[in-house]
C-alpha cells in the first residue's frame, strides 16, 4: 500500500488535523519545523507573533496555502508557504536573536561592572576610572580645542583644530539625539555621580565617551605626526576608556561597542566635510578679521 504523501509539516495529506496536534513533540519532530508549530500552537493573546499569525486577515490564512492553517481543498496541495509568508516569520527569529544578545549584554556588563561602587570587587580603582572618565569628557575636549585653536600661530594648525571642534560638536549633537530617541536606561548598578552631565545623559545608548574616544583617536592618528609608541598609547587610551565605562557601571557593553562604531564613522563624515578656506572661505575670512583686525 503506497504511503500517504506528506505536507512540509510531516502530516499525511487529507487529514484535517485531528490526529496530529500541531506543536506536539511528535508532530514537530516529524516535520522538523518547530518554529512554525510553536508559533501556531500557542494560545491567542499569549504572544504577539502568534496572535499575528492567527489573525483572520493573515496572508497565510487568507490564501489557505499553509496546510496546518486551513481546512479547505487547498489543504491537499503539498505547497510550501509563499516566499513573503516565510519572510513574515523572520522577525520572530530576529527578535529571539536580539533578546539573546541583550541578555548576554546585560549579564556581561554586570560581570564587568567591578568598579561600580566603592564596595565592588575592584572598588579601590574607582578613582582611577573616574580620572579616565574626565580624560574623555566633552568639556575638557571642547575647551582644550578652543584654547589651542585661538593660540595657534599657523593657519594649518587652526584649520585642523577648527575641524576637531566641529567634530566634537557634531558628536555631542548626534549622541544627544540618539540617546533621546533610544532612551535606554543606564545599568541599575550605576551610581550617577558623573562630572557635568546634561538631561539626556541619564540614558546610556550610545556611550558618549566611547564615540569621543574613537573619533578623537582617529583624528589624532590622522592629523598629528606621532612616534609609534605614542600612536599605540592613543589607541590604548580609547580602548581602556571604553572598557572603563562598563567597569564603572555607567554602560552596558553594547552601548560602548556602538559608541566606538559611531565615533569611527563620524570621523569619516568629518573628513569628508573637511572645513577649509576653499569650501567655507567665509569662516576663515571672518576669523582672520577677528584675529588680526586691520583697523
Ligand atoms: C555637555 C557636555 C559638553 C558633555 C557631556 C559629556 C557627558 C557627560 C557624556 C556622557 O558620556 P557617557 O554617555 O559615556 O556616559
Amino acid at each position: 500500500m503506497p504511503s500517504p504523501r506528506r505536507t512540509i509539516e510531516g502530516r499525511p495529506l487529507g487529514s484535517s488535523g485531528g490526529s496530529s496536534v500541531p506543536g506536539s513533540p511528535a508532530h514537530g519532530a516529524s516535520g522538523g519545523r518547530f518554529e512554525f508549530q510553536s508559533l501556531l500552537s500557542c494560545r491567542p493573546g499569549t504572544d504577539s507573533a502568534c496572535a499575528r499569525l492567527r489573525a483572520s486577515d493573515s496572508p497565510v490564512h487568507r490564501r489557505g496555502s499553509f496546510p496546518l492553517a486551513s481546512s479547505g481543498p487547498a489543504q491537499a496541495a503539498p505547497t510550501l508557504p509563499p516566499e513573503e509568508d516565510r519572510m513574515n516569520l523572520n522577525p520572530s527569529f530576529l527578535g529571539i536573536a536580539l533578546r539573546s544578545l541583550l541578555a548576554i549584554d546585560l549579564w556581561l556588563s554586570k560581570k564587568l561592572g567591578v568598579c561600580a561602587g566603592e564596595s565592588s570587587a575592584w572598588g579601590s580603582v574607582r578613582p582611577l576610572m573616574k580620572l579616565l572618565e574626565i580624560s574623555g569628557h566633552g568639556i575638557p575636549w571642547l575647551l582644550g580645542t578652543l584654547y589651542c585653536m585661538l593660540r595657534s600661530d599657523s593657519w594649518a594648525g587652526r584649520e585642523v583644530l577648527m575641524n576637531l571642534l566641529f567634530a566634537l560638536l557634531l558628536d555631542l549633537l548626534l549622541v544627544a539625539v540618539i540617546k533621546g530617541l533610544v532612551r535606554r536606561r543606564r545599568p541599575a548598578h550605576n551610581q550617577m555621580d558623573m562630572f557635568f552631565t546634561v538631561s539626556v545623559d541619564k540614558y546610556s545608548f550610545p556611550s558618549g565617551h566611547a564615540t569621543r574616544a574613537a573619533l578623537v583617536s582617529r583624528f589624532i592618528l590622522k592629523h598629528l605626526v606621532l612616534a609609534i609608541p605614542l600612536r599605540v598609547l592613543v589607541v590604548l587610551w580609547a580602548f581602556v576608556l571604553g572598557l572603563s565605562r562598563v567597569m564603572l557601571g555607567r554602560h552596558n557593553v553594547t552601548d560602548v561597542a556602538f559608541g566606538f562604531f559611531l565615533g569611527y564613522m563620524l570621523y569619516s563624515i568629518v573628513d569628508y566635510c573637511w572645513l577649509s578656506p576653499h569650501n567655507v572661505p567665509v569662516l576663515f575670512v571672518l576669523w582672520n578679521h577677528q584675529v588680526t583686525p586691520s583697523h
